[in-house]
């Protein structure tokens, strides 16, 4: 056992030995990692001394700057603090202020509050106020209504003067209108002479000299080359006025090819207004007056539009173009339509007239000539169709307006016209003498008028006499080429402008026209006796003692030279007892002579002022004869019956006389017009219808002669004579124009 534990001891012990063994080299390799470690912590010392340093120094540094930044924000924190006490005392102002605001708005809002008291007391003062001016006001519009009433009464009325008045200025009116030369046209030579302001027109013949050169005509209005648009439309628009009054209006323009009768109708374009023509005018200004009245009248407006091709009326409307021919009917047909096939398109506006004109004008069969290309072949008729309803009676009334624009009027050979050309210039040649024929049987007031001989006519049946209003423009080419179609168409427009006169009244009246054209000129010539003797007493007085004069002078106008003129006419008087001559010195006829002697002792003066009434009418006379003077020549020529010329001139001054005679007369209807239309009147009118009645006829009132008659004026001279006087007519057709006679105006 010992043993065995000896043995176990020893085994022990080994075990022992072999555990302090490996203790021993557990412990050198401990050793071992010790001194490594040992050798790692020191160098880990050193690293981390190193690093402590360089961290210390960084500290130190950081520090430096966390004191610097410590500085900075204190300084900060100061300016802070005195940022904040200055907003802080802001801040304290304001509150302040608004404190005082708030107060003012306090005291503000209290005076609103008694303001809006006293306004609600005012308020409901003017409600009862107002209440009782609604109640007048009420009885102010009765009375308005009750006016208003009687202001359509009033306007009926006016419209009835104003229809009066158009008819009183006659119903065929001429203008005449003068083209001015085309750019393209080089030479430049005008057949017009002279435009007076009167309707005078002055023809010059290029191939004549002398007085035989010229040849004056009269219209009622001539319109220069320079003449716009708008001035021709002007004359016009009285016309257009009556179609919404129910009349039957006919505007045409009658020339020669080329002449500017689609110029004055239409209008070169349609594109510019200034450049629009009498029928969109026309129709502009009927839209314009329809809306005007729309309060009393419901206007609705159609249109046809024809053309009249080789005696054949077309339908220039037609929606599918079809040229088919129409008829034409009694105008006593129901509808008063001349031509019921032709299309009749309602139109509202302008606008819709200019769409359906440019159809038809595109429509219009257009041919070429020698004289103008694009000349018209076709008399182009548009028919503007009124229906009127009075909205207070509704009574219904009908007028309608015609454009014509006729075919050229030249003669066939003058436009080289062959074959078809020339078949249609037969046909417009037959129509426009037709219509030359119509009109002239009205002016004879015959009883058959040829309407039947053209469809022209046919057509313009119900705007052509009796109450119906026409106007003729008479379309002129300046250029001497042109001088015969020139003087034809003017022949045919003078005839034209005579229908006023009517048949019985112009013969007979021509007959007295031309015994007193006679007196006129016999008397004329003792005038011009006259002039020479005064003259000479003129000087006779300049030379001669004061006195002596004046006494001389007194003697030869009153009594001495009353008889000679007594003397030297014998068989020739006026009825109207005397006449004031160029040089104003006074005529007495034989009947005269005794009254003039009765007062002669009472000396020149007196025996005037007794004369007036006479004189006033010789006065007159003297205006015939000094507005007559420039169609003639010479004034003995005016008196020389013999020749045939001289008899058409006669002619001519008959039918201005006359005319003149039927303007005035004096009447209520006269001083109607010069109320309604002072602008129409400017000039005085003269009344020489019946000379011998004139005295009787025309109220005292109208015939007082204002202000002193200038005792010597220049002897007359001729002004057709004279070229410098010629140079100067305009001057002297204005300067006469106040006794300047109208025709028709
Ligand atoms: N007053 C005017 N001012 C300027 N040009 C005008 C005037 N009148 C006419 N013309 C010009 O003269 C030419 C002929 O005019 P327009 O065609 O109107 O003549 P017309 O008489 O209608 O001819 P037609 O008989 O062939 O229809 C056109 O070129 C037109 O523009």
């Amino acid at each position: 056992m010992v043993e065995e534990r000896k043995k176990l001891g020893e085994l022990e012990v080994d075990q022992m030995m072999k555990e302090k063994e490996s203790s021993d080299r557990i412990i050198s390799q401990l050793k071992q990692d010790l001194e490594t470690t040992k050798n790692t912590y020191e160098e880990h010392c050193q690293q981390s001394e190193a690093k402590s340093k360089q961290t210390k120094v960084e500290m130190e540094k950081r520090l430096k700057e966390v004191e610097l930044l410590h500085v900075e924000s204190k300084k900060k924190m100061k300016d802070l603090e005195a940022f904040a006490e200055s907003k802080l005392q802001n801040w304290n102002q304001k509150e302040h202020k608004c404190h005082n605001f708030i107060g003012l708005q306090l005291q503000s809002v209290q005076s609103l509050r008694l303001a809006s008291e006293s306004i609600k007391k005012e308020v409901i003062i003017s409600q009862k106020r107002w209440r009782e001016e609604f109640t007048n006001f009420g009885l102010k519009l009765k009375v308005l209504t009750d006016a208003a009433e009687n202001y359509h009464t009033v306007l009926a009325e006016n419209r009835k003067l104003f229809n009066e008045v158009q008819e009183l200025k006659g119903n065929i009116r001429v203008y005449c209108r003068i083209r001015p030369f085309l750019s393209g046209q080089s030479r430049k030579l005008t057949t017009i002479d002279y435009i007076g302001e009167n309707g005078e027109l002055l023809v010059v013949n290029p191939s004549k000299h002398g007085k035989d050169a010229h040849r004056m005509f009269k219209f009622n209005k001539v319109f220069s080359p320079t003449a716009t648009q708008e001035e021709v439309f002007l004359d016009t628009q009285p016309l257009i006025r009556s179609v919404l009054d129910g009349y039957n209006v006919c505007i045409f323009a009658y020339g020669q090819t080329g002449s500017g009768k689609t110029y004055t109708m239409s209008g070169p374009s349609t594109s510019s207004k200034a450049d629009w023509g009498v029928n969109y005018r026309a129709l502009n200004d009927l839209f314009h007056l329809s809306r005007n009245r729309k309060s009393t009248y419901m206007y609705e407006v159609g249109v046809q539009m024809v053309e009249i091709y080789n005696e054949q009326v077309r339908d220039l409307l037609a929606s599918d173009g079809s040229q088919r021919k129409l008829g034409i009917w009694s105008i006593s047909q129901p509808n008063g339509l001349a031509v019921p096939d032709a299309s009749m398109l309602p139109v509202k506006s302008t606008q819709d007239v200019l769409e359906l004109m440019q159809i038809g004008q595109a429509n219009r069969a257009v041919g070429a000539t020698a004289l103008n290309e694009r000349s018209s072949r076709s008399h182009s008729v548009l028919t503007v169709h009124v229906r009127g309803v009075d909205l207070k009676t509704e009574a219904t009334l009908r007028g309608s307006l015609h454009l014509v624009d006729l075919a050229g009027s030249e003669r066939v050979d003058r436009s080289e016209a062959t074959g078809d050309r020339l078949k249609e210039a037969q046909h417009i040649n037959k129509s426009l003498s037709a219509l030359g024929d119509v009109i002239s049987a009205l002016a004879q007031k015959s009883n058959h008028v040829p309407y039947r001989n053209s469809k022209l006519t046919q057509v313009l049946q119900s705007s052509l006499g009796g109450q119906a209003k026409t106007l003729m423009f008479v379309q002129i080419n300046p250029d001497v080429e042109s001088f015969s179609e020139t003087i034809s168409t003017l022949k045919f427009a003078e005839r034209v402008s005579g229908v006023e006169l009517g048949a019985a009244r112009s013969s007979k009246e021509g007959k007295d026209v031309r015994e007193l054209m006679e007196q006129v000129a016999s008397l004329k010539e003792t005038i011009a006796r006259k002039d020479e003797e005064i003259e000479q007493l003129q000087e006779l007085k300049d030379i001669g003692a004061q006195k002596h004069g004046n006494n001389l002078l007194r003697q030869s106008s009153s009594t001495p030279g009353f008889q000679s003129l007594v003397a030297t006419q014998p068989g020739r008087r006026l009825s109207g007892g005397g006449m004031i001559n160029s040089t104003n010195k006074i005529l007495l006829d034989p009947e005269c002579s005794d009254y003039s002697d009765r007062h002669s002792d009472s000396g020149s003066h007196q025996s005037m002022d007794d004369l007036k009434p006479h004189n006033e009418n010789l006065e007159q006379i003297k205006l015939i004869r000094e507005d007559a003077r420039p169609a003639f020549p010479a004034d003995d020529e005016l008196l020389r019956f013999g020749d045939a010329d001289s008899e058409e001139r006669l002619s001519d001054i008959s039918d201005s006389v006359l005319s003149m005679g039927t303007e005035t007369d004096g009447s209520i209807s006269s001083v109607v017009e010069f109320t309604l239309f002072p602008e129409s009147n400017k000039q005085p009118q003269v009344k020489t219808e019946k000379i011998t009645k004139v005295q009787s006829r025309i109220p005292k009132p109208l015939q007082q002669k204002k202000g002193p008659t200038p005792s010597v004026r220049p002897k007359l001279n001729n002004p057709l004579k004279s070229p410098s006087i010629r140079k100067g007519a305009t001057t002297q057709a204005s300067t006469s124009a106040g006794k300047s006679l109208k025709r028709w105006q």
